[in-house]
């Protein structure tokens, strides 16, 4: 069989003529050094695999960061425990080793992507890998090689094996000369660190290949999120997670951006939950591939007088960091998420006293009031 027509059947119909209507005459030539071989088999496996089962086979990189485990516990819900493969270049701790498939996966390194995929019949991919904000900004190499050589990778595999691709971006994929109150969709997008500009070419990228080859990729720009048992990993909105562990444990809290920074946040539940609709959304309901979402706005200020509510000795001092400020004041004060609420029906459940109230809650469990299993 000719090579072209074995990889238009692992890549489909919808390969052949995306939504766009236009051609896409085959895959990158990457996938082409491939031997005939190899695909062969390759495809069919995949055959296999799309009448055996109705759930979807996950695989999620970068699962150990803050999103990962969270995003992880929701789809094994859903889809079942073993559909659900969380992987990572770090040791899992031990509850998170046991609730499910866990395996090692290094984002740059190509061929163990493609195996993982082929030997777990991988149908959905989350790629959560990435350096945030400010740890980008302390290590541009890295991040680079990660944020941009590794979406290649991802990129690749995920159009060669015809997989569903979950790409997250970000409010830091805007700059200081969008506009920034509110912030569109559809805007310049001229953003200043490297993390950012990482995001910009993630989207056009993922853009690029569902136009060009038919990929299925589905991207959400997420505000800062907010989470009570998950650490963050070296973003600039990580003040509004440390602020509720403090005020709890000390009573008092240094904030490293000034009271005045309004950002866009949200809970991780509405987050991870908007991350699973846009991915079961119909192809024909959205008319965009790379949509803002959104829930809250506030300042430093704004959330620790709402903490006050709760804790009323408490107390919030600043001593600013002068790297996440400018990282902060380039980027969207308020989103516009009108296009994710009119195409797919995106709607937050969490405002800002809620969640206030729940965080606090999540530092405080009583024995009357078992801890809730958060992103689920
Ligand atoms: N948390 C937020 O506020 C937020 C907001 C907007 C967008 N996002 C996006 O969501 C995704 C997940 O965010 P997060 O907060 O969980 O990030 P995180 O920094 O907490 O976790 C990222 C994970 O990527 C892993 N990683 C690093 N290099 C890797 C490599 N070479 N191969 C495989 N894994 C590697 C790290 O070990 C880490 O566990 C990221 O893409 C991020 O940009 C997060
Ligand atoms: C906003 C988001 O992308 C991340 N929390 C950061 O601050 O870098």
């Amino acid at each position: 069989m000719p090579v072209v027509r074995m990889l238009r059947q692992v890549m489909g119909p919808g390969a052949q003529r995306p939504a766009c209507g236009c051609w896409a005459p085959g895959p990158p030539a990457r996938f082409l050094g491939i031997s005939p071989r190899q695909i062969l088999a390759d495809a069919s496996f995949h055959f296999a695999s799309f009448s055996e089962t109705d759930h979807p086979r996950v695989l999620i990189t970068g699962g150990l960061g803050q999103l990962g485990v969270g995003l992880a516990n929701l789809l094994r819900k859903r889809f079942g425990k073993d559909n659900v493969i969380l992987s990572d270049i770090r040791k899992p701790p031990d509850h998170v080793f046991h609730s499910g498939p866990f395996i090692y996966s290094d984002i740059l390194d190509y061929k163990n992507l493609r195996e993982i995929v082929v030997n777990n019949r991988v149908t959905w991919l989350f790629h959560y890998s990435a350096l945030l904000s400010a740890v980008g900004e302390a290590n541009v190499p890295l991040a680079r090689a990660v944020n941009i050589t590794g979406l290649h990778n991802i990129l690749d595999t995920a159009a060669e094996h015809n997989v569903r691709l979950f790409v997250p971006s970000t409010i830091g994929a805007f700059g200081p000369t969008s506009p920034r109150n509110p912030t569109p969709d559809v805007c310049i997008q001229r953003p200043r660190t490297i993390y950012g500009v990482s995001k910009v070419h993630a989207e056009l990228m993922g853009e690029y290949y569902h136009y060009r080859y038919g990929l299925d990729f589905r991207c959400l720009r997420y505000p800062g999120i907010i989470s009570a048992n998950s650490q963050p990993g070296g973003g600039t909105t990580d003040y509004a997670v440390q602020i509720f562990h403090d005020a709890v444990k000390h009573g008092k809290f240094e904030c490293n951006l000034e009271a005045s920074t309004r950002l866009p946040m949200m809970y991780i539940d509405d987050c991870l939950r908007a991350t699973l609709e846009v991915m079961e959304a119909p192809a024909e309901s959205l008319s965009m591939r790379t949509y803002n979402i959104n829930a809250m706005s506030f300042t430093p200020e704004e959330l620790a007088q709402e903490v006050l509510k709760h804790v009323p000795e408490f107390q919030i001092t600043y001593n600013v960091d002068a790297v996440r400020q400018a990282i902060a004041d380039s980027w969207p004060m308020n989103f516009d998420d009108g296009n994710a609420r009119k195409d797919w029906g995106w709607k937050h459940d969490f405002d800002l006293p809620e969640l206030v109230t729940t965080m606090l809650n999540f530092q405080v469990p009583t024995p009357e009031w078992p801890r809730p299993t958060e992103g689920l």
